[in-house]
């Protein structure tokens, strides 16, 4: 006898809120956190979910461009527009899905960055015997109603908090059904979340214990949580990278994506632009991902001439793929001359723009070997970089 297919699962984020709460100039989703949009974090997680089929974003058409940089590189599906109203966006999701007619959605939160693979697939599992399961964490507070009186308040009564739940997402539903019970309440009371609009159309919801870590960024006080969090889950990795490339007659020198103007240049197979070479293989050491040679081998005529920005960016892009973010970078430039030093703020600013980072994460130095060696008899230039590299912690 064959085993029941695997019910397809798609993932709907609703990211179209503009979290008037945190009083940003940007919705709270597109704020960074962790070296990344808030919203990628949680993208991140579905994506690499082995049971999820798909990941929807409903946006603020508004935000693409703030939208496309968030989710740049991830193969998802083309985001939607959403309402004015969570309520509103979830349906608008919910309809551009019929016809890749999931057996399962997961709807989610973009403001909760912390969800978790276990929780993903606790919430999916429920789904076989329900037709919707609520993410909860347990109420562990002792309860109170306030009542105002004379412009202050005062507790009023203690409420029994047995069998209390504070509602988290996702809120995963079998797909029909869900759809159905958002388009009998479209025209009802605003709900603030989908198993509200579950319960109203009689579908039984039943309770997935989640984690306190899932919470929902809402007020800036919640940002800052996020961020302690996030580095408590980051590790921390150093890697070094050494590179020499010989001078010989030409009209200038390329280091670190300045060009120095100089009766020679680097020879090289690239632009043997030696800083940023030796940048590279600091980062890819960092995150054990080999070296310069093997991305990008000398042999392959491809990059011949290459701008070395090219190595620069493709090694932070295997950083992020791993979920982490450079921290700094540190690079000395060992050679008598041409001078580096009027050179280093640009060499700084230039770097800061190709990895997207804050100029003060970079040190450019520059030495001389007291005209001893090659560098010192003007045969060569070399550079040695150190790259910090926050990873996500794996045990
Ligand atoms: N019209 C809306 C409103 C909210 N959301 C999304 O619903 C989630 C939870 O809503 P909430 O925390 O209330 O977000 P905001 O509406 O953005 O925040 P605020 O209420 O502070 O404005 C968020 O991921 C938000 O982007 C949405 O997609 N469309
Ligand atoms: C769906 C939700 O995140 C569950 O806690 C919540 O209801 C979102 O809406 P709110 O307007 O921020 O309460």
């Amino acid at each position: 006898m064959s085993s029941p297919p695997t019910p397809r699962t798609i993932a709907l984020v609703v990211a179209a809120g503009s979290g008037s709460r945190m009083g940003q100039d940007l919705p709270k989703q597109y704020l960074t956190l962790g070296g990344k949009a808030v919203l990628r974090h949680c993208l991140d997680t579905f994506h690499r979910h082995p049971r999820i089929a798909g990941v929807r974003v409903v946006i603020n058409p508004a935000c693409r461009d703030l939208y496309d940089a968030a989710a740049a590189g991830l193969d998802i599906m083309t985001p939607v527009a959403g309402g004015r109203s969570r309520q509103e966006s979830v349906r608008l999701g919910l309809g551009s899905l019929v016809e890749a007619a999931p057996d399962y959605v997961l709807i989610h939160d973009a403001a909760r960055p912390f969800i978790d693979a276990d929780t993903i697939d606790r919430t999916i599992d429920t789904l076989s015997h329900h037709a919707g399961a609520l993410v909860v964490v347990p109420v562990v507070d002792t309860l109170k109603r306030g009542t105002e009186r004379q412009g202050a308040l005062f507790s009023g009564a203690t409420i029994d908090r047995a069998g209390l739940f504070r509602a988290q997402t996702p809120q995963g539903f079998r797909f029909g059904a869900i759809l159905a019970a958002h388009k009998a309440a479209s025209t009802g009371l605003e709900m603030t979340d989908d198993a509200a609009v579950a319960e109203a159309a009689g579908l039984d919801v039943a309770l997935v214990t989640g984690h306190e870590d899932n919470f929902k960024i809402t007020n800036p006080a919640d940002l800052a949580r996020a961020e302690r969090l996030m580095s408590e889950q980051m590790e921390f990795r150093t890697g070094n990278g050494f590179d020499v490339h010989r001078l010989i007659p030409g009209d200038g020198v390329i280091m670190c994506g300045v060009t120095i103007p100089w009766h020679q240049k680097l020879e090289g197979h690239s632009d043997a632009d030696v800083g940023m070479h030796a940048l590279t293989d600091a980062i890819l050491g960092a995150i054990g991902a080999g070296d310069i040679g093997q991305h990008f081998p000398p042999s392959d005529p491809q990059w011949r001439g290459a701008p070395s920005w090219k190595f620069l960016a493709h090694a932070q892009k295997l950083v992020g793929d791993k979920g982490g973010r450079i921290v700094h970078c540190d690079i000395t430039i060992i050679c008598e001359k041409p001078k580096v030093g009027p050179h280093r703020a640009a060499m700084a600013a230039k770097l800061a723009e190709i990895l997207g980072l804050a100029v003060d994460r970079i040190s450019v130095k520059a030495t001389t070997t007291e005209q001893l060696g090659f560098t010192g008899r003007g045969e060569g230039i070399a550079a040695q970089a150190t790259a910090t590299v926050a990873l996500p912690a794996t045990n």
